[in-house]
C-alpha cells in the first residue's frame, strides 16, 4: 500500500467544500453519474476509433444503495483508470481546481450559480470516506483502490477487480443519511439523471403479483437515453411532443404550441420549448424550463439565458455552450448567452408567424391563452415586437380576430375623428360595459375587447406605436364624444335650467367611497339614455397603471376614482325634471337668481372700482357695501339650492336616472342596489 497527501494548498479543503455547498449536497450524485457518462462516452469513442480493441458489452451505469453499511456506489464499464491517472486526475488536478474554484468565491458564495460541476470531490459533501476501485481499459493494467477519509491523506492498493471501469463508494456520514434511502436515490436520479445518454441502473423493476409489489430479474433503468429534444424534428409528430410534455409536467394540461430548437452555428442548442395554457397568475408558471448540459440536468431557472417572456414557456434546453460555472450577473453580459437569448426570440417569433399563416384558424382558437406570451413579448422586447407585429391580433367584441393592418383597415373610414386620428375603441368587460358597447356600435364603430392581464400596458404600448392613433374605453365619454366629429346637436337647455339641474342631480348622487361625481351636460339624441356615467379615459389609465406597478405614478392609485355624471338635455325624462322643477320651486328659484344676479352685477362693479385703486384709496363705503354683497350673495345661493335640494329630494324621477346610470355601469351594489329594487317595485 501507498500512502501520499493530495496535492493541494488548503490545509484541509473539505469542510470548505461542505460549507459553501451546503444547500446543494444533493448534486453529488449527478456529479459522479457524469463522470460515469463521461468515462463511458470516452471508451466508446476509443471502441469507435479502433484504439480500444477489447469487447465493449453492457455499458451500463449502476447505482446501488447499502442501508446497513451506509453506502451508496456507483459503478460503470468506462475506461477506467490507472495508478497514474489517479496520481494526475483525481490526486493533482481535481484537487487543485476545486482549490481554485473555492479560492474564487470564498467571499462570494451567493455569485455561485448554485449548480456547477464540482465533479469528484463533490463527493466529500456527503461522505466520510470515499474509494475508487477502478481497472484501466489500457491492456495487462493492474486494478487498484484509492481511499480519502476527508482529510488530505489518502492511500492507493492494488486490488482484483476482474472488470474494466469504476466504482465508487461513497461512506455517507451521519449528517446526511438521508441520501441512504431507495428513494432518495431514486428522487434524484430522476431529478438529475432522466435524461442521460448512457443507461443507468437503479435496483430491479416490480411488477404486481396476487396484490402485492415484487421485484422481477429485470434491472430498471431510470433515463430515457434518447430524449425527444436530441431527435430529428421530421421524425416527430405532435403526438410525441405532448407525450414528452406530459412526461415532464404530468399535472398540466397540453401544451398550446411546442417549438423545436436545433441550434449548430454559432453556439450548439437543442430543446424543445411549449407554450402551456396559462390560467391566471402569470407568477406561478415561470421557471419551468429545464436547462440540460450534454443532456445532464442543471437547473430550472433559466433567467439571463432565456428572454425574460419567454420563461413562461415550458420546456427543455440543452446546450454545452451555456457557462454554468459563473454568477448570474455574469451570465447575463456573456455574450454567448446574449445570442442564444436573441436566437431563441427569433425561432419562437418565426414558428408563431408560421403558424399563424399556416393555420389561422387553429391559431385564432388558441389566441386566447396564447395572447398573454404575445403581449409579454412585445411589450419588454423591441425585436420581439416588430416580429409579432404581423401576427398579434385584435379581438372584438363579437369574438372576431384581425391583425393590426387587417383591423386599421376596417376602423378607418368610421373611427377617424375630426383631428384625423384614428380611435381604437375597446371595452375591458363586456358584461360591465355591456350598454356602452351597444352604443358604440349602434354608432357604426367597432369595439375591441381588451380583458387580458396586461392589456392596460399593452393598449398604452401599441399607441405609442401606432401612428395617429388613440385608444379610447367605450364607457369613457358619451358615445357621441368618443370619436368628436364636426357636427353637433344643439342642447335643449338654457343656462339657468342647467345650473337647476346641477344642484338637482349632485345632491342626489350616492356617497360613495372613493368616487367623486361631476356632473355635465351634452346635446345626445332623444333615444339615447337620459343620464349616463362615464369615466375620463387619461386618469382611468393612470390609476390602473400606478395600481400595476407603482413607481413615479402611485400617486394617481390613491386618488378618488372620478366620474363624470352625464345629463342628456335632449332627452324627455330630462325635460319632464325641468317641467317639474320649474312647476314646484320655479318660481321661487328663479326670483331668487334674479336677485343673486343683479347682487353679483353690483359686486363686479364694485370689485372692478377697488382693483384701479390701491387699497388705501378705497372708500370705506365701498368695501363695506362689497362685504355686504358677498354676504347676501352666499345666503341667496343657499336658499336657491335649498330649494332646488327639496325638490329633488322629494321627486323620485331624479334618483331613479341616476339609479339607472349606475346600473348600466354595474356600480349599484349593496344597500343602493336594494333600495333601487325596491323603488322599482313601489312605481310599479
Ligand atoms: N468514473 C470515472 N472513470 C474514469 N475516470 C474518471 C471517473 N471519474 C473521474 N475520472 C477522472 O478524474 C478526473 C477528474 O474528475 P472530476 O469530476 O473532478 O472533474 P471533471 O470530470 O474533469 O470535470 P467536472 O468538474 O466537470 O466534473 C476526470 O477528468 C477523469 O479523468
Amino acid at each position: 500500500m501507498q500512502k501520499g497527501k493530495i496535492g493541494i494548498s488548503t490545509e484541509n479543503i473539505f469542510p470548505i467544500i461542505k460549507k459553501y455547498l451546503y444547500s446543494d449536497h444533493e448534486i453529488f450524485l449527478r456529479e459522479l453519474i457524469s463522470n460515469a457518462v463521461d468515462a463511458t462516452q470516452k471508451l466508446n469513442t476509443l471502441a469507435r476509433i479502433g484504439d480500444y480493441k477489447g469487447e465493449v458489452g453492457d455499458t451500463t451505469i449502476r447505482v446501488s444503495v447499502d442501508e446497513e453499511k451506509n453506502t451508496i456506489t456507483i459503478s460503470d464499464r468506462g475506461i477506467g483508470m490507472t495508478a497514474d491517472e489517479i496520481e494526475k486526475y483525481i490526486n493533482q488536478v481535481a484537487f487543485s481546481g476545486a482549490n481554485e474554484f473555492l479560492e474564487k468565491y470564498k467571499n462570494d458564495a451567493n455569485a455561485i450559480i448554485g449548480h456547477f460541476g464540482m465533479g469528484f470531490y463533490s463527493s466529500f459533501m456527503v461522505s466520510e470516506k470515499v474509494e475508487i476501485h477502478t481497472l484501466s481499459h489500457k491492456e495487462g493494467s493492474q486494478a487498484v483502490k484509492w481511499e480519502c477519509d476527508g482529510s488530505p491523506e489518502y492511500t492507493i492498493e492494488e486490488i482484483d477487480k476482474k472488470e474494466r471501469g469504476t466504482d465508487i463508494v461513497l461512506y455517507i456520514d451521519d449528517e446526511n443519511k438521508n441520501f441512504v434511502s431507495k428513494d432518495e436515490i431514486n428522487r434524484l436520479l430522476k431529478k438529475y439523471c432522466g435524461f442521460l445518454p448512457v443507461p443507468v441502473a437503479f435496483g430491479k423493476k416490480t411488477e404486481w403479483k396476487d396484490g402485492k409489489e415484487v421485484e422481477t430479474d429485470e434491472e430498471n433503468i431510470i433515463n430515457d437515453t434518447n430524449p425527444l429534444w436530441t431527435q430529428a424534428p421530421s421524425n416527430l409528430k405532435d403526438e410525441d411532443y405532448n407525450k414528452f410534455y406530459r412526461d415532464l409536467y404530468p399535472m398540466a394540461e397540453d401544451p398550446l404550441f411546442n417549438i423545436h430548437l436545433n441550434v449548430d452555428y454559432p453556439f450548439n442548442l437543442t430543446g424543445i420549448l411549449y407554450f402551456p395554457k396559462i390560467k391566471n397568475n402569470i407568477e406561478v408558471q415561470r421557471n419551468k424550463i429545464q436547462l440540460y448540459c450534454n443532456q445532464v440536468y442543471v437547473t430550472d431557472s433559466v433567467e439571463g439565458i432565456v428572454p425574460e417572456f419567454l420563461t413562461l414557456l415550458h420546456g427543455v434546453i440543452d446546450s454545452p455552450d451555456i457557462p454554468l460555472n459563473v454568477s448570474r450577473s455574469y451570465l447575463q453580459s456573456d455574450s454567448n448567452v446574449k445570442k442564444i437569448s436573441s436566437h431563441i426570440t427569433k425561432k419562437v417569433a418565426d414558428r408563431l408567424d408560421e403558424i399563424f399563416k399556416t393555420e389561422r384558424q387553429s391559431f385564432e382558437n388558441k389566441w386566447d391563452d396564447l395572447k398573454i406570451f404575445i403581449e409579454y413579448g412585445m411589450l419588454t422586447d423591441e425585436k420581439f415586437y416588430d416580429r409579432a407585429q404581423k401576427f398579434a391580433l385584435l379581438k372584438n367584441t363579437d369574438g372576431k380576430f384581425f391583425t393590426f393592418d387587417e383591423y386599421k383597415n376596417i376602423i378607418k373610414d368610421s373611427q377617424t375623428d375630426k383631428d384625423n386620428q384614428l380611435v381604437y375603441l375597446y371595452a375591458t368587460d363586456a358584461q360591465d360595459q355591456f350598454s356602452f358597447i351597444e352604443a358604440a356600435k349602434n354608432k357604426g364603430y367597432d369595439v375591441l375587447l381588451m380583458d387580458g392581464q396586461l392589456d392596460t400596458h399593452y393598449i398604452n404600448h401599441l399607441e405609442q406605436k401606432f401612428e395617429g392613433a388613440r385608444f379610447v374605453r367605450v364607457d369613457s365619454d358619451v358615445p357621441e364624444k368618443l370619436i368628436p366629429k364636426e357636427e353637433q346637436t344643439e342642447l335643449k337647455l338654457t343656462e339657468a335650467e342647467k345650473d337647476n339641474l346641477t344642484t338637482i342631480f349632485s345632491s342626489q348622487v350616492p356617497n360613495m367611497e372613493k368616487a367623486n361625481f361631476v356632473v355635465s351636460f351634452e346635446a345626445l339624441a332623444a333615444d339615447d339614455k337620459p343620464v349616463m356615467i362615464t369615466q375620463q379615459e387619461f386618469m382611468r389609465r393612470m390609476k390602473e397603471m400606478s395600481q400595476n406597478g407603482g413607481g413615479p405614478m402611485a400617486f394617481y392609485g390613491e386618488m378618488p376614482d372620478s366620474y363624470n355624471l352625464v345629463v342628456n338635455g335632449n332627452h324627455e325624462l330630462i325635460q319632464r325634471v325641468v317641467k317639474d322643477c320649474e312647476e314646484a320651486v320655479g318660481e321661487s328659484v328663479s326670483s331668487l337668481r334674479g336677485k343673486m344676479e343683479s347682487l353679483e352685477s353690483r359686486k363686479s362693479e364694485l370689485e372692478k372700482s377697488k382693483e384701479d385703486k390701491k387699497e388705501e384709496e378705497v372708500p370705506q363705503a365701498e368695501k363695506e357695501e362689497l362685504e355686504d354683497v358677498e354676504k347676501k350673495v352666499t345666503e341667496l345661493r343657499g336658499k336657491k339650492d335649498e330649494a332646488l335640494q327639496g325638490f329633488a329630494s322629494k321627486n323620485k324621477l331624479v334618483s331613479q336616472l341616476i339609479d339607472l346610470a349606475l346600473l348600466s355601469n354595474n356600480m349599484l351594489k349593496g344597500e343602493a342596489l336594494n333600495r333601487f329594487v325596491k323603488r322599482s317595485i313601489d312605481l310599479i
